[in-house]
């Protein structure tokens, strides 16, 4: 790598050496042709001062005079009669003072030439320092890139035997805050973090069961969320996922799966999970797109969600391929789709629900990814 202290001895000096020869010799262009042709002006005018010897006094004082005497020829005879009149020309004194300031000015242009180059020669070495960073740093990026593609490789096959450890299986049981009948009510069931302990009215014997995971009525949607989003993860990276709530009318699936706008639920986190990966894989060569699909099987028939009529789909095993799919490309498209399915939604009031989803609804959700610098390609996969 060029070095301040060193490089610019020769950019620097090769490129002021050939400026000041060219200034010195545009000096001297620029002061001889003036001076010769001054002086070919004091030939022309038949001056007689033309001497090798007294051309350099001549260049400059003569040759004015010359003009002066050009100007003056007429006068010349005069000057000859009245002393006065040699007066009237320039005075050789007023000619050096001229020459010299000339010269001072030359000598001030070269420096301030001399001084450009130099600033020139930095520059140029500026440059050239400025190529061979940026040319270090990409192949540093480069290089961090390739480690970033290998890590992130890494902790994805960790996190998904963590998820395989986990269980590819998991029932989780969540607790909703208690409704203002079932308070009166005398069953009463005591759970730990995974095991569930009740007692039925007119039952002996109290009933135990067990689940990975048990949420209290006091959990919040976030709760619910963080204990399935390394399932979300896994979508990005290639697998097929189903989440599912499972329960009596108004036992609070939809709240869960759903949510509100106060309080989203697993659909819109994940969606909003999907996009920060999104943005954060994008930065090591990931190209993810998303699109979505909800539909929602009533009386044994299907319907599109999406779809602008509400038409009845036949079950059939390629059914999916007719669901409409909206490309989810930003977090406004998420909530475009989420407004148009929840519209078409069937609900009905129940004794426990007021708006009670008469059907099973489906969210599906496709991921589409490939690394352009690593030739990985994610298949599509779905989550439900
Ligand atoms: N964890 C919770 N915290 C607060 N409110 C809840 C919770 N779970 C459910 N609810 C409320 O209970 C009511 C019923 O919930 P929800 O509609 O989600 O039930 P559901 O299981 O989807 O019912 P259905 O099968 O009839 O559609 C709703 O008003 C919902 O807001």
């Amino acid at each position: 790598m060029q070095r301040r202290a060193n490089p610019p001895t020769r950019s620097a000096a090769a490129a002021a050496t050939p400026l000041i020869a060219k200034t010195a010799g545009r000096t001297n262009a620029a002061a001889t042709p003036l001076t010769e042709k001054t002086a070919s002006r004091a030939n022309a005018t038949g001056t007689k001062n033309n001497t090798p010897a007294s051309r350099s006094a001549a260049n400059i004082a003569p040759a004015t005079t010359t003009i002066r005497t050009g100007q003056a020829t007429r006068s010349t005879s005069r000057s000859r009669q009245t002393p006065t009149a040699t007066l009237r020309g320039r005075p050789p004194t007023s000619q050096a003072t001229r020459a010299s300031t000339t010269q001072t000015q030359l000598a001030e242009a070269i420096e301030k030439l001399r001084k450009k180059e130099d600033e020139l020669g930095v520059a140029n070495w500026t440059v050239a320092e400025l190529r061979q960073k940026l040319a270090e740093a990409e192949e540093l990026s480069e290089a961090r890139l390739k480690k970033n593609i290998e890590l992130e490789s890494v902790v994805r096959h960790l996190h998904d035997e963590n998820v395989n450890l986990k269980g590819k299986i998991r029932v989780q049981l969540r607790f909703r805050p208690l409704a203002k009948d079932e308070m009166l009510t005398n069953q009463l069931a005591i759970h730990t973090d995974n095991s569930i302990t009740w007692q039925l009215a007119g039952r002996k014997e109290p009933k135990c069961a067990a689940f990975q995971h048990i949420f209290k009525d006091s959990d919040t949607q976030l709760d619910v969320f963080d204990q399935v989003k390394d399932l979300i993860a896994s979508v990005v990276h290639g697998y097929n996922v189903a989440i599912f709530a499972y329960g009596q009318t108004g036992s609070g699936k939809t709240h869960t799966m759903r949510g509100s706008v106060q309080q989203p639920g697993i659909i819109p986190n994940a969606f909003q999970m999907l996009f920060d990966m999104k943005n954060a894989l994008q930065d090591i060569g990931y190209e993810i797109s998303y699109s979505a699909s909800f539909v929602e099987v009533y009386n044994e028939a299907i319907y599109d969600l999406l779809a602008p009529n509400r038409t009845k789909l036949t079950m059939s095993d390629h059914v999916r391929e007719q669901f409409i799919r909206m490309p989810i490309d930003e977090m406004q498209a998420i909530n475009d789709f989420l407004r148009k399915a929840d519209a078409k939604r069937t609900t009905a009031a129940t004794k426990h629900n007021e708006e009670s989803s008469r059907s099973h609804a489906i969210c599906l959700l496709f991921v589409n990814s490939s690394n352009k610098f690593s030739g990985e390609f994610g298949m599509e996969r779905d989550k439900k």
